[in-house]
């Protein structure tokens, strides 16, 4: 089995690179991807680089080129629910893109022809996360994720966001993880930690807590991992 790690940020991979110890660095693509093996699962790992551009070019070479069979994304978020806090844990279970707008042409937000508002993850994937919340007594939500290239830091933009796609949290990459994945056929999920609150606070906050909540995230996909 192969499965490939991914993050956008170094900070949300290297918590991970650091417990594997040992990895070979590939250069691809103005990137690099680690491989290296753990309980017999071989692991490619890499940061896209920021933004959905980035992301699907990194997803679609983990699966293409490294031969990935399932994909779990691991990083940070800025939270849309007020009941998500900083440090929480959010388990994606369908993911849309608030910032494809083809609205003059009648279709709602996040939709083009041919596509869907929202793409879905692996229900075994989800179902695994939530199994590792139980067994280790860690608060998981299972929630929407609403994906677009900006960093969502005012009032106004987080409620449109979490209003129009009734979406938990914001975040730059896992829609177009999602479509790559679900265009390719490979199980994914998406797990992320609350870094923000995608508010005016939200830059001082993320740099505050990018690093913790990264960790977070990361340790618990080695969870996750340990029951694959
Ligand atoms: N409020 C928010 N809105 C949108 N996305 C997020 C995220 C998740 N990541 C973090 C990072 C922010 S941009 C970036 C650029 N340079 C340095 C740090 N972050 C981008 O990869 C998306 C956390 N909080 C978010």
């Amino acid at each position: 089995m192969k499965i490939a790690i991914m993050g956008a940020m170094v900070e949300e991979i290297t918590p991970l690179l650091e417990f594997f110890g040992t990895y070979e660095t590939i250069e691809h693509a103005k990137n690099r991807y680690y491989t290296t093996s753990y309980r017999g699962i071989d692991l490619v790992i890499a940061y896209s680089k920021i933004g959905k551009v980035n992301a699907s070019l990194t997803a679609s070479t983990l699966i293409e080129k490294f031969g990935a069979q399932k994909l779990l994304f691991s990083g940070v978020a800025g939270a849309l629910n007020p009941s998500l806090k900083v440090g929480d844990l959010l388990v994606a279970t369908k993911l849309a893109q608030h910032d494809l707008d083809i609205t003059a042409f009648g279709h709602p937000h996040g939709y083009v022809p041919e596509g869907s508002v929202y793409v879905e993850t692996d229900k075994a994937l989800t179902e695994l996360a939530k199994q590792v919340a139980l067994e280790q007594k860690i608060p998981l939500l299972e929630g929407i994720i609403a994906t677009g290239d900006q960093f969502i830091c005012d009032g106004v933009k987080k409620e449109w966001i979490h209003t129009t796609f009734n979406a938990d949290a914001t975040e730059m990459e896992g829609a177009s993880v999602a479509v790559v994945c679900d265009a390719l056929n490979i199980p994914f999920c998406v797990l992320r930690a609350i870094s923000d609150a995608a508010d005016m606070d939200a830059g001082f906050s993320f740099d505050e807590f990018l690093v913790s909540s990264a960790k977070e995230s990361a340790q618990f996909i080695i969870a996750m991992l340990d029951e694959l």
